[in-house]
């Protein structure tokens, strides 16, 4: 199998908010939010179908993961309710990836939109292969590696985009692992794997199928579309408008986060639904700039010299969306004291971004450590674990390896992966990695350093050649 000859290739990064969880919520308060190497990447090619078949088909798949392909065809929905796709059936299964299918919905309703010419003339037959960086989800036991990106592409084999279970180890040390299970079977390690793809897909699609005229991801108003139209995608599939930080980091990467007004996508008809292609395509567009009144500020957010962000993760995800319902009923319930304890955090959260920006090294382990400290508060005072008993005696542990700066439990806290302030060279990768080998020894738990760092870039092209082997 060669490099294929034609195609587009995006990737968009991951998210860790190192301060500002639940506060970000509410437009009065933003989030310190890094984008990761890790990164969701997206290869969208043409199909060539046969000469006088007809049948157009969007192929999507994860070559990753077991039974990972979703086909689909579509329609045009009556009353302007723009592209609607139909999952196709493969033999006897059926999987549903609803992350997928609402991104293929809002991304092609808005490309005939765009396009001048008829809708089904824009749209033609094509695959799209996702392929996600290894720290997404918690490696196989015996197959955990921090290998760097960009590392060895797996073997190729003749015809099918996967690899052989032959080679197995093999494809464990390239970039791009192979996990023996379904998707749903993979164990998430919390860096925004929804966000990301949604954002890496509908990049993707925008720039297969439209020209660099009327969309340029490298343009301000070419972010500023794929913003508007991942947040929309990625608030349908989910089922509810969270801060859309995550969206946000895998768009611009690493930012100083105010999130829209709900409102913003409240009057969206669902995708299919009478109407859905024009007021998508409006509130897309925001023509005149009154519509979306998120704030990025890339500006506010840098580490000093020699410092990385790294992510150790503890392998059990938390339920975020159970959390965030019970600190915002604390919230409400004690109106005074929650209210102060917030702009206070609010104030250590930005002095942890002014202390990280102006490159103050040494004051970084107490600014850390007051924003850890009404963390904690707001968690015993709303009875939620934000920063579990057990990730407080890690996080205190790990602030005594030398090259530690400090850490803590990012977003909405829980058991998702730490978020770590380090010296940003191999010394200190070792002692991590010791540390965390005894740690895990000791408790009988699993900790391991992952190989993802902070990074400050957003969405962006990516060379198709970096992906051979996986594509065809
Ligand atoms: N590599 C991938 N390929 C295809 N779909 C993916 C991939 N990674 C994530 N997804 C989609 O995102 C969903 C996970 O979203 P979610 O549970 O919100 O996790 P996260 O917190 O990582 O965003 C999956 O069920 C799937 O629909
Ligand atoms: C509570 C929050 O402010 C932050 C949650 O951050 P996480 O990074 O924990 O998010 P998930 O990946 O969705 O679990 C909710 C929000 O901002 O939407």
């Amino acid at each position: 199998m060669g490099l294929p000859e034609h195609g587009t290739a995006v990737s968009a990064p991951g998210k860790v908010m190192l301060a500002g969880g639940y506060l970000v919520l509410d437009r009065a308060y933003t989030g310190l939010v890094f984008g990761l190497s890790a990164r969701i990447n997206v290869i969208a090619q043409e199909i060539h179908t046969s000469p006088g078949v007809h049948l157009t088909e969007i192929v999507v798949e994860s070559p990753q993961f077991l039974d990972a392909q979703w086909r689909y065809g579509y329609h045009l929905a009556e009353a302007d309710g723009g592209i609607k796709v139909t999952q196709l059936q493969i033999g006897s299964r059926l999987t549903a990836n609803p992350f997928v299918e609402t991104t293929l919905n809002f991304a092609l309703t808005y490309i005939a939109r765009t396009s001048k010419h008829r809708p089904h003339h824009a749209v033609k037959s094509a695959r799209l292969t996702i392929l996600a960086d290894n720290d997404y989800y918690s490696q196989p036991h015996s197959t955990t590696t921090t290998t760097s990106p960009n590392s060895a592409s797996p073997p190729s084999n003749s015809s099918s985009t996967t690899p052989p279970a032959s080679t197995l180890n093999a494809l464990t040390t390239s970039r791009f692992a192979r996990f023996p299970v379904p998707l749903s079977g993979a164990h998430k390690t919390g860096l925004g794997s929804s966000a990301a793809l949604v954002t890496a897909l509908t990049a993707s699609l925008l720039t297969h199928y439209l020209p660099p005229t009327l969309f340029d991801i490298a343009s301000p108003a070419g972010k500023t579309a794929l913003h508007n139209l991942a947040q929309a995608a990625h608030c349908a599939a989910q089922g509810k408008v969270g801060s859309g930080f995550d969206v946000a980091a895998a768009v611009y990467g690493s930012s100083l986060y105010r999130r829209f007004s709900p409102s913003v996508l409240s009057a969206l008809p669902e995708a299919g639904a009478p109407g859905f292609a024009p007021a998508l395509e409006s509130v897309v567009r925001d023509e005149d700039g009154t519509i979306w009144d998120t704030e990025i500020r890339k500006d506010a957010v840098s580490l000093p010299a020699g410092m990385a962000v790294r992510m150790c993760d503890v392998d059990c995800g938390s339920q975020t969306v159970g959390m965030v319902k019970s600190v915002l009923a604390w919230r409400a319930r004690e109106k005074a004291s929650a209210g102060e304890l917030w702009d206070e955090l609010q104030r250590r959260n930005e002095g942890l971004a002014e202390v990280l920006r102006g490159g103050r090294t040494e004051e970084v382990r107490g600014a850390v450590k007051g924003v850890r400290e009404l963390v904690r508060k707001m968690g015993v005072e709303s009875g939620v674990p934000i920063e579990p008993e057990s990730q407080t005696e890690l996080l205190d542990a790990l602030e005594g390896v030398e090259g530690v700066y400090g850490g803590v439990v990012p977003g909405a806290g829980g058991y998702d992966a730490l978020a770590l302030l380090v010296k940003d060279d191999r010394e200190t990768e070792e002692r991590l990695e010791e540390f965390l080998e005894r740690w895990s020894k000791e408790k009988g738990s699993r900790v391991s350093l992952l190989a993802v760092k902070g990074e400050m870039e957003g969405v962006r092209t990516e060379e198709l050649k970096l992906y051979e082997g996986w594509i065809r």
